[in-house]
């Protein structure tokens, strides 16, 4: 490699007029065809903050995927499937919690200069984290008006507003090999955001308290509080964001900013798995 250049092999493929190639495997004509600054003229750093919100909406994406897997397993009783889902999805929020550090290069003051531009656009406005809000019981059937003008949004969030999240399959499944959860929490009302049940504490008590005899659901659960972790902490990584971007103005999409965003900090997705560390060893 005198020349500083890495020979290419005799056996790399150039030719790919009649075959599948990179580009059009990953159809990365459209996906690169997708960036649209609407600032005019058009500010150098909107394409930072454009990419972030569609790298973002495609680990959304994965997200969804897997976690309506990990709820079909969970209703087949397939633990050790379901918490390979709830690995993966761990894994994708840390990495969006990293990311935060990339739009935090972006200064208010840069930020001022083309905010003006988005109008009333607002991240309160993803389907898809709705979508994802939603499936792990953070249900809020108040949320579907700002879909009204897309049915097939509307249609897709009333679907899994309807449907059990993975928390009622996961107390289905336990319920399915003898623990003895409660009927009303397997019967309850699917569409209502998800409240502690203190009944559910001593089903997990029970677990936690013999881990050798119920080692899948208790490796799961503590999946669970894995994954709850990671997405509190995108939710903090994005208020300190927002926090140190435009500090406490009001957001585009209408409500207070900072605020609001802290408010969300309170909402859990598995209550229980966190009071029943209080009861651990008593
Ligand atoms: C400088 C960048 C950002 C700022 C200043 C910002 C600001 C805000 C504000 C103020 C809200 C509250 C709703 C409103 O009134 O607008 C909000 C909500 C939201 N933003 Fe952002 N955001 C930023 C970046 C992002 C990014 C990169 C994402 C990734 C998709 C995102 C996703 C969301 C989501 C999902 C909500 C709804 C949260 C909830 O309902 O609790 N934001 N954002
Ligand atoms: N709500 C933000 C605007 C914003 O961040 C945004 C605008 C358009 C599309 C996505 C956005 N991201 C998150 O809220 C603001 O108040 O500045």
């Amino acid at each position: 490699m005198a020349d500083g250049e890495r020979p290419i092999e005799e056996g790399v493929r150039t030719d790919f007029r009649s075959r599948m190639n990179y580009g059009g495997y990953l159809d990365l004509d459209k996906l690169l065809d997708a960036q649209h600054p609407v600032s005019e003229p058009v500010h150098p750093d909107e394409l930072l903050f454009i990419i972030q919100h569609q790298t973002t909406e495609l680990w959304f994406k994965l997200v969804l995927h897997e976690l309506e897997a990990v709820r079909t397993q969970l209703q087949e009783g397939d633990i050790s499937r379901a918490r390979k889902g709830i690995a993966r999805v761990k894994h994708i929020f840390r990495t969006l919690a990293e990311q935060w550090s990339v739009l935090a290069t972006l200064t208010p003051s840069e930020y001022a200069e083309f905010r003006g531009f988005l109008g009333s656009a607002s991240g309160f406005q993803s389907y898809q984290y709705r979508c994802v809000e939603f499936v792990l019981g953070n249900k809020n059937a108040g949320m579907l008006k700002v879909f009204e003008a897309s049915p097939e949004h509307y249609g897709g969030l009333r679907s899994l507003l309807e449907s059990p999240t993975v928390y009622d399959a996961f107390l289905r499944c336990l319920a399915a090999r003898g623990h003895d959860v409660p009927a009303e929490i397997l019967q309850r009302d699917v569409t209502k955001a998800w409240v502690e049940h203190p009944e559910l504490v001593p089903v997990f008590t029970a677990i936690y308290e013999a881990p050798d005899a119920h080692w899948a659901e208790y490796a799961m659960c503590e999946d669970l509080v894995d994954l709850e972790d990671a997405f509190q902490f995108w939710r903090f990584r994005h208020l300190r964001t927002v926090q140190r971007t435009i500090g406490y103005k009001k957001g585009t999409g209408g409500s207070s900013g900072v605020g609001f965003l802290r408010r969300a900090l309170d909402l859990t997705f598995f209550p229980e798995l966190y009071s029943v560390r209080t009861e651990i060893g008593n």
